[in-house]
């Protein structure tokens, strides 16, 4: 059973503070939390507090413990992290990769294992063709998937996704968040993904945290969320929020708003 929570977190880039106190909800075994906002609102910069990428005050528990004071290494073992950034475009094979990546994690698979664990998740992720092709030659959508499944390879119980569709095509951005979601059902852990696209984050999340200038404006299910009012708040855009079979939300924008007046069509 896996409890995340993250309180209090504050954030600044030299004098300029970015985070303001971020109370994320208690997060339990197969949950997905949607971090939502505009450009510059400080998702990204809230993913890289929570990886402990950037230092920032406020506590981040993992099943009841601290993570300042859990090993290094075992964090990392039980949280893995896929970055807005796709791997680099170099000479590295997928394969290679998955596989020093492994190493390095001192993961407790035996090579059997690994291989076959790396052979499913290129599988499901459209990559087995590519695995010993060089990055360089991948587009940028498969880049983004190869740093997905370098994330899955560890059987993360915290899945930390920065935008991990942005590069994807219709098709894919479907077939990851299903994967991410197959993954929960089956082994249970929580995610939380900064996503920019609203009708995924009312598909996939089951609840949703909306930022606005590194604070928290709105919080709670997709439906609770994603209304007009808070859309037109923080994405200056008019809209009509319409419910699907399943009741969620979805949202057609209508036109953006301009100093509080809507814009001519
Ligand atoms: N390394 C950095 N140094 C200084 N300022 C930074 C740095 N990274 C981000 N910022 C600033 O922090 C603010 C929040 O940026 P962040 O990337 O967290 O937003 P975001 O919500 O992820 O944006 P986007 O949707 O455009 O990716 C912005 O004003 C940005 O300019």
């Amino acid at each position: 059973m896996t409890i995340f929570s993250a309180t209090g977190i504050s954030a600044s880039y030299g004098r300029t503070r970015i985070l303001h106190d971020v109370d994320l909800p208690e997060l339990h075994d197969d949950e997905v939390l949607g971090l939502l906002g505009p450009n510059a609102s400080g998702k990204s910069t809230l993913m890289r507090c929570l990886t402990g990428e950037k230092t920032h005050h406020g506590r981040i528990v993992l099943d009841g413990s601290d993570r300042d004071e859990m090993d290094v290494s075992a964090w990392h073992r039980r949280v893995a992290t896929m970055p807005q950034t796709p791997p680099n475009p170099s000479v590295l094979m997928p394969t290679e990769l998955m596989w020093s990546t492994a190493r390095a994690l001192d993961l407790d698979f035996s090579d059997r294992e690994l291989a076959d664990r790396i052979e499913d998740i290129f599988n499901r992720l459209g990559l087995d063709e590519f695995a010993l092709s060089p990055l360089h030659v991948l587009s940028g959508g498969k880049r983004q998937l190869v740093g997905l499944a370098l994330a899955l390879l560890r059987d993360p119980d915290v899945l930390l996704l920065d935008e991990p569709t942005s590069a994807l095509d219709l098709h894919w951005r479907m077939v990851v968040l299903d994967l991410v979601r197959e993954r929960l059902t089956e082994r249970g852990g929580v995610v939380i993904a900064a996503l920019h696209d609203l009708d995924l984050a009312a598909r996939y999340c089951d609840r949703i945290v909306l930022l606005e200038a590194g604070q928290i404006v709105a919080s709670g299910t997709p439906g609770e969320v994603l209304t007009p009012d808070n859309l037109a708040r923080v994405y200056h855009v008019e809209t009509s929020v319409s419910r699907d079979e399943q009741g969620q939300p979805v949202v057609q924008v209508i036109r953006p708003i301009r100093s509080g007046k809507q814009v001519a069509r």
